[in-house]
């Protein structure tokens, strides 16, 4: 194995120091590091987090290879700065069993440039009718932990519940796309005065809300973890802040494009801005920006939604919903909440990686930048800004809201266990 002197990066964005890593891991961080062989990698200016950690994309292999696959993916994915990404159980076949889950384990290694933790079905096919071989699953090779219905809600309380109880016998959690079906029946955008102008059935906010009032409850009363995908509205993050002052063991991630985006964006009629759950209103993304900071909503999860072109580029009502993430993720965090002054560096590596990890219950990250540790690390550039050319992405599809928009922040090196994915900004593999 090749090692590699990264020279004056700032960890955490404090003092430069040196990185060695050698044999998958930091060996050294200090001052004025040498080692006769290594590979210099020269950083000065650049910052250094822990690899980031994605609890929630979809990779759409198996069955829909045409919008994106494990391998470009995960590509797209070290390009973002991540080293593990989940990836959720709404293939084709569901990841509902434990041959499913393997196999995606599987080629996630075998393309070696994330790596790639399957969420399992939390119901049969994502029917919401019965539970899942979630044992079998956690106990597969993949050792699942997260399981999650997403692109559906378990909207049936009592097989929530059975799924949370479940899941406590091997420390798994239970994610869940909290969205009441019976109140979304036909929904295109966010339920609002623009919903009305523009004629477009609403998303009401109730509808997201209700389900996670119901689940914090349903958590608190079994004692499981419970964690919230693609929180959306303010009144979601007051309930959340109620629940964690109650000991209830519930965590929430927040996505990119809902810490950057609004409703407005749906007047183009452009069906790029078509996501599940919409896109809300500029309070709800305030408030979402405060629950990230204070720390009420504990992850960015990306939800990373690739679409093929004939199922976007249509007329909004017929458009998938969905929307790219994985490669301008930390660049939009940076834009809402670190030159905005609202999260440091170190919040960042906290809300990007410590934390998903440890909701995931992954080893080896979300591990502090320290001599020892394995040597999973982003060095990304703060000061670069360049407008988002989709052309340019890795992701087989080309859903990206971002298109044209500038934004800060250049990925320019990711290491998995000591081996660099990404370098000088382009992928190695
Ligand atoms: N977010 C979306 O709009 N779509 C997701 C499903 C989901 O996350 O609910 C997808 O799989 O395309
Ligand atoms: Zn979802
Ligand atoms: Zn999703």
């Amino acid at each position: 194995m090749t090692t590699y002197l990264i020279k004056g990066a700032k960890p955490y964005g404090g003092e430069a120091a040196d990185i060695l890593i050698k044999d998958g891991r930091i060996a050294a961080l200090g001052d004025s590091l040498e080692a006769t062989g290594a590979e210099v990698v020269e950083a000065a200016g650049l910052i250094a987090l822990p690899g980031l950690v994605d609890l929630h994309t979809h990779l759409r292999e198996p069955g829909r290879e045409d919008a994106e696959t494990v391998e470009t993916g995960s590509r797209a994915a070290a390009l973002g700065g991540f080293t593990a990404v989940h990836a959720m159980a709404n293939t084709d076949p569901v990841a509902d069993t434990a041959g499913v889950v393997e196999q995606v384990w599987r080629l996630g290694q075998e393309a070696g440039l994330v790596d790639v933790v399957p969420v399992g079905a939390v119901t049969v096919g994502l029917k919401g009718e019965r539970l899942a071989e979630l044992g079998a699953m956690a106990d597969s090779a993949a050792r699942v932990r997260v399981f999650s219905d997403d692109g559906h809600c378990v909207a049936d309380p009592a097989l929530m519940r059975r799924a949370l109880e479940y899941v406590k016998a091997f420390d798994g959690v239970v994610a869940q796309h909290a969205e009441e079906p019976r109140l979304t029946v036909g929904a295109q955008m966010h339920e609002g005065e623009r919903s009305a102008k523009l004629g477009l059935t609403g998303w009401p906010a109730a509808a997201e809300e209700a389900i996670i009032a119901r689940d914090v409850l349903l958590a608190e009363h079994v004692g499981a973890r419970l964690h919230v995908c693609h929180v959306s509205t303010a009144g979601s993050v007051e309930i959340l802040r109620w629940a964690k002052s109650r000991g209830v063991q519930v965590t929430a991630e927040v996505t990119p494009h809902h810490l950057l985006l609004t409703d407005a964006c749906a007047e183009s009629y452009d069906p790029v801005f078509k996501v599940n759950p919409p896109l809300r209103t500029d309070a709800d993304v305030e408030a979402l920006r405060a629950g990230l900071a204070d720390g009420t909503i504990d992850a960015v999860g990306t939800d990373h939604a690739p679409h093929a072109v004939e199922d976007k580029e249509s007329e909004w009502a017929q458009a998938r919903p969905g929307m790219l993430g994985l490669e301008q993720a930390l660049a939009v965090v940076i834009e809402t909440m670190v030159e905005p002054g609202r999260l440091d560096w170190a919040g960042v590596a906290d809300r990007m990686s410590v934390r998903p990890a440890a909701i995931g219950r992954l080893d080896g990250h979300g591990r502090p930048l320290a001599a020892g540790e394995p040597a999973n690390l982003v060095l990304v550039d703060p000061a670069v800004r360049a407008a988002v050319d989709p052309a340019a992405l890795a992701s087989r599809s080309r859903n990206s809201p971002y298109a044209g928009r500038e934004l800060p922040g250049r990925i320019v090196a990711t290491f998995l266990r000591g081996t660099p994915t990404v370098l000088d900004g382009k992928a190695t593999r």
